[in-house]
């Protein structure tokens, strides 16, 4: 599961980067200063790691994560080839959601590309970029089929109609949810990798002086005033700030954030809702070996998510013993759950749930 950082040219995403991944690409006061995409592996923060490893005392634990893309900067014009043009947008095809970097700060040493901060003016850009980009691409896929679903070839049909629909919801700045689709078409459209179809949240990138009382600057509130128009989510942080933090110690951390006025990182926040944005669930595996976090996708049944340890785990999948999160902590041990009777012994069918605490038996 992938994560693209997308925004304006040097508003801050190679320093949200650096401060997520803990890693030193260049960041710079200069539009431009990312060509290729930056990848990093960012672990997901889960409090209940820290519970379970009191319960089971593994000799280690270990976290799910995602990964981060860093991707150049988009001007107007990108989709006709201005800036880094379409092969900036191709980099974003490839990613799974979007977090889309928009500055808040004030600072005369730190260039715009449009010369003034005006964030609603900086989401439409990007927008219509994604949008005309988007257009590109279903324009040209169009003549190819149109012969096809003409003489009523099913699959050519399918893509056609699938095809038409989105184009008039992408210009007409629809939602995909208000388009009668059948699931057969949104499979297909899904092929397409659509950019302006792709889950967004938007990442404030604040002033550091900002930082206790966001809502204190306009850009700021106007931002968010926006994103709820739209059903989106907004992560406000200071880009700067986390990425100064990100190497010192917990309790440095802590001195630092105090200084702000806050109480935690940003970061996590980030993180998190980048996890939920993606559809994003979590089962765990634990003994005294060793506790683990692993990554599924909502909906998945016991052998598919079986199967993201191991493709046997899945082909020889017999039953899944079962305890829900909460049922454990309740019952304090593994031990006392199975006498509670609250392990259970799920089949084939079972939808994995959000903490439930798993042991597969297979058989291959
Ligand atoms: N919250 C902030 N407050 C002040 N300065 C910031 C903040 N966030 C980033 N900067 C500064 O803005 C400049 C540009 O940052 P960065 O290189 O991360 O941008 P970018 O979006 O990756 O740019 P590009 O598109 O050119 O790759 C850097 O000098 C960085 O230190
Ligand atoms: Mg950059």
């Amino acid at each position: 599961m992938k994560v693209g950082i997308v925004g304006l040219p040097n508003v801050g995403k190679s320093t949200l980067f650096n401060a997520l991944t803990k890693s030193k690409v260049l960041a710079a006061n200069y539009p431009f200063a990312t060509i290729d995409p930056n990848v990093g592996v960012v672990n997901v923060n889960d409090l209940r790691l820290d519970v379970l490893f009191e319960i089971y005392k593994p000799e280690r634990v270990i976290p799910t994560s995602i990964e981060f893309i860093d991707i150049a900067g988009l001007v107007q014009g990108a989709s006709k080839g201005e800036g880094l043009g379409n092969q900036f947008l191709s980099h974003i095809r490839e990613v799974d959601a979007i977090c889309q970097v928009v500055r808040c700060f004030e600072d005369g040493n730190i260039t715009h590309v449009e010369g003034s901060i005006d964030p609603l003016r900086d989401l439409e850009i990007i927008k219509i970029e994604l949008r005309l980009a988007d257009l590109d691409v279903i324009d040209k896929r169009i003549p190819k089929i149109e012969k096809k679903a003409k003489a009523k070839i099913k699959e050519a049909v399918l893509e056609y109609d699938a095809l038409i629909k989105v184009r008039k919801m992408i210009e007409e700045e629809k939602h995909l949810k208000d388009l009668d689709m059948s699931e057969d078409e949104l499979k297909m459209i899904k092929n397409f990798n659509l950019l302006s179809l792709k889950p967004m949240i938007y990442i404030a990138n604040l002033a550091d002086t900002d930082l206790e009382n966001p809502e204190s600057n306009h850009f700021y509130t106007r931002l968010i005033e926006k994103a709820n128009t739209e059903g989106i989510q907004v992560v406000p942080v200071s880009a700067q700030v986390e990425y100064e933090i990100a190497n010192l110690t917990k309790e440095e951390q802590l001195d630092f954030l105090e200084a702000y006025g806050l109480t935690a990182s940003g970061l996590d926040e980030v993180i998190r809702s980048s996890y939920a944005l993606l559809g994003l669930k979590t089962y765990f595996t634990a003994g005294v070996k060793e506790v683990r976090a692993w990554t599924f996708i909502d909906g998945m049944k016991a052998p598919q998510c079986a199967g993201i340890i191991h493709t046997d785990f899945e082909r020889g999948f017999i039953k899944a013993e079962t305890i829900a999160y909460d049922d454990l902590v309740e019952a304090k041990t593994p031990q006392a759950a199975k006498e509670k009777g609250k392990v259970r012994l799920e089949g084939k069918e079972y939808v994995v749930k959000d903490g439930d605490i798993m042991v597969f038996r297979f058989n291959v």
